[in-house]
């Protein structure tokens, strides 16, 4: 009689098996833009403690998957207005794979870029073992421009685009990109931050509706709303798995300097760490990606503050507390603060 029960429960909630952990991947990766040093920051970012940092959350176990390997693809096939598109295709293409594995292995996928053109390896590697997935990509800029609306050539400013099945009719053939089909649907996005968002993304938010809260909305309803907003739109009945591409531009400028294309009057570090906190707390997150994070840019200081401010995102993301964590196997301990010991003593003496 137990036994069938717990079967059956097992069964019902196959999909929400306890998670084993969660599984770092980096990408230093560059060419979906044109500055150097945003493929530095997986290295700028273990050297700064990433892995120890996480460790230290309690109960959270952190396998490293390595870095994928970014080489300049010899194909010479140009696709106009879209810089280095073989490379950005073979970068990602092993991406989805590796984000595919992370999964599969029971983890939490957490993608350290490299630039934003990557969120098409990570979102694609998502979508093929949970179809149901919903993404929030939290940023300053919508990156849902084509290689016909981008002003910039650069792929950065693409990946939404090239990921949704809505828009797959506005995109020319594109060689290389064959091993991704744009399947994943507009209607399971949302934004977060935006306020830099060019003309053509604008129609396609507007046509498509997408729930989206850029900074004037924020500033309205506040994170907490917002973000509670956008979960229940795109999930009612609060049982999808949650994919959040958190680009670090979406933080203000003077939180995160070291990034590539800056935008002042954006998130604040405890807003985006309340972001993170909730997504969390729903139990449903399965997706992280930090991208644009560049080492090179900006002084010391600004190098520190970006890497920090990242590393706290991810932090609350993956279940720090502010509150703090109580020491393991405190059940055993004598547990004596040194204000009982004061009283005790005091008492004695009276
Ligand atoms: N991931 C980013 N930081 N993207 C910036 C994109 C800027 C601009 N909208 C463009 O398409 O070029
Ligand atoms: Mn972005
Ligand atoms: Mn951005």
């Amino acid at each position: 009689m137990n036994f069938v029960r717990v079967f059956v429960r097992n069964m019902s909630h196959k999909k929400w098996e306890p998670l084993k952990g969660v599984g770092i991947i980096g990408v230093p990766f560059e060419k979906g833009q044109k500055k150097y040093g945003v493929s530095v920051a997986p290295a700028a970012m273990r050297s700064a403690g990433l892995i120890e940092h996480l460790k230290e959350i309690d109960g959270l176990n952190v396998v490293d998957y390595g870095d994928i390997e970014t080489v300049s693809s010899k194909q010479s096939v140009a696709v106009n207005n879209m810089s280095h598109l073989p490379t950005v295709s073979a970068c990602n293409e092993q991406l989805s794979e590796r984000v595919s594995q992370v999964l599969r292995d029971g983890r939490i996928a957490v993608t350290i870029g490299g630039d934003h053109s990557i969120g098409v390896g990570t979102v694609d590697g998502h979508y093929k073992v949970n179809e149901d997935m919903i993404l929030i990509w939290v940023d300053a800029h919508a990156d849902i421009n084509t290689n016909k609306t981008s002003e910039s050539g650069s792929v950065h400013g693409m990946p939404v685009a090239l990921l949704v099945k809505e828009l797959s009719d506005y995109w020319p053939y594109l060689p290389t990109m064959d091993w991704q089909v744009p399947k994943f649907s507009i209607k399971n996005l949302g934004y977060v931050g935006l306020r830099s968002v060019d003309k053509y993304e604008r129609l396609v938010i507007e046509k498509y509706n997408v729930p989206t809260f850029a900074m004037e909305d924020i500033e309205e309803f506040g994170i907490k709303n917002s973000i509670n907003h956008i979960l229940q739109t795109l999930d009612p009945c609060l049982n999808k798995p949650i994919h959040v591409s958190f680009d670090i531009d979406s933080l203000d400028a003077l939180e995160a300097p070291s990034t590539g294309t800056p935008v002042r009057g954006g998130l604040t570090l405890r807003e985006a760490i309340n972001l993170m906190e909730i997504i969390y707390s729903t139990g449903r997150l399965r997706a992280i990606d930090l991208v644009e994070i560049n080492p090179a840019l900006g002084n010391d200081s600004d190098r520190k503050r970006t890497i920090e401010a990242g590393l706290a995102v991810l932090r609350a993301g993956l279940g720090f507390s502010r509150k703090g964590t109580a020491p393991r196997g405190i059940l055993d301990l004598p547990i004596q603060t040194h204000h009982e010991e004061d009283y005790l003593s005091k008492a004695k003496q009276n």
